[in-house]
């Protein structure tokens, strides 16, 4: 597009921002609750609710708590919630059996929130870090994170959260094969309509630390995650894999941290057209909630206009720890 612009003063750009009305009337992009999904995080216990101190105002919650805040953001039009788990350290094994225990948290946190509000869509997430003693998202071998082996596990993990209920599956690992792996199995099943968001585009990011705190899987990791998570500068490589993930059976994309990678939201949207999302992850929250606790930053209108970012790159929604705090704002 080439904007054609007549000399001043027959153009006044000024114009078309001279009164809320006018303003209302030209603007583009346009957040609201419809375009979130909110993380929360899991762990044991009844009537727990566990702040998480690198995270102002994010708690780890028992699954009754898990319930309300579900039913919570169902009312406030939200329409999707996804689950990650706060395993027991002494569930954490080398072989990470928890992870398709039927019975493990997210597994019985999906199906509470199912009974309690069937509406509310539920994504999980697919990757081996909080069972694992490594805290690495796949098996470690001979201090090599081994591909195929893991994505074994991780379909047995994905079936177990799509029995338990699960709307849609996140796979975070960034394993290669695993999202045809998985879609296969689902379809084998029967799991027709269970969709697969994947985490297509994630960077080994330094924008993760508050979520390994909250996981409990920051102690336990060893080196880092950079021969599975992509390297910052790269944005080829994400278009490659955003294509092998959809070819391979994902219904949707995710890009991912957020706010430090809008160009590449931009550019999955425009280069494939499918409902692309974007993480706005632990440390952007950190960052930002911890900037307005102190008076740095005005808290409302830095989380609106953090979100509507987004959107203007080309998201189709966003993950968000904000969602509650954002979706109460623009309810009114
Ligand atoms: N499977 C790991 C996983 N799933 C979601 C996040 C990060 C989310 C956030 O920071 O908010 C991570 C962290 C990591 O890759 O180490």
């Amino acid at each position: 597009m080439k904007p054609t612009i007549a000399a001043f003063p027959a153009t006044r750009l000024r114009r078309l921002r001279k009164s809320p009305a006018i303003r209302a009337l030209v603007g583009q992009s346009v957040v609201t609750p419809g375009d979130f999904i909110w993380p929360v995080f899991v762990r044991d216990g009844e009537g727990v609710v566990e702040p998480i101190a690198s995270m102002p105002g994010v708690n780890r919650l028992s699954v009754d708590k898990v319930v309300e805040a579900a039913r919570e953001a169902h009312a406030l039009g939200i329409p999707a919630i996804c689950l990650f788990p706060y395993t027991d350290p002494a569930k954490r094994t080398e072989d990470c059996a928890e992870a398709w225990n039927p019975e493990n948290l997210s597994n019985r946190a999906t199906r509470a929130i199912k009974d309690a509000v069937p509406d509310l869509a539920v994504m999980t997430d697919v990757a081996l870090d909080p069972y694992s003693s490594t805290g690495h998202d796949g098996f470690v071998v001979d201090g090599e994170i081994v591909n195929d082996e893991t994505v074994e596990a991780l379909v047995k993990q994905a079936m177990s959260q799509a029995r338990a209920g699960a709307d849609i599956i996140g796979p975070s690992d960034m394993m290669d094969g695993r999202i045809g792996a998985i879609r296969n199995e689902l379809e084998r099943e029967g799991f027709r309509n269970t969709l697969l968001l994947s985490y297509a585009a994630k960077y080994a990011s330094a924008f993760y630390g508050p979520f390994r705190d909250a996981v409990g899987a920051s102690g336990a990791l060893k080196g880092d995650k950079t021969t599975y998570q992509m390297q910052p500068g790269n944005s080829d490589e994400a278009m490659r894999l955003v294509e092998r993930d959809l070819c391979e059976g994902a219904d949707m994309i995710m890009v991912k941290p957020g706010m430090p990678y809008l160009d590449i939201c931009r550019r999955a949207k425009e280069m494939f057209g499918a409902p692309t999302f974007a993480y706005q992850v632990s440390g952007e929250y950190a960052m930002l909630a911890g900037a307005a606790e102190r008076g740095w930053l005005d808290h409302d209108r830095m989380v609106l206009e953090s979100l509507t970012a987004f959107k203007r790159a080309g998201c189709d929604g966003v993950l968000t720890y904000f969602a509650p705090v954002a979706a109460r704002l623009l309810n009114g």
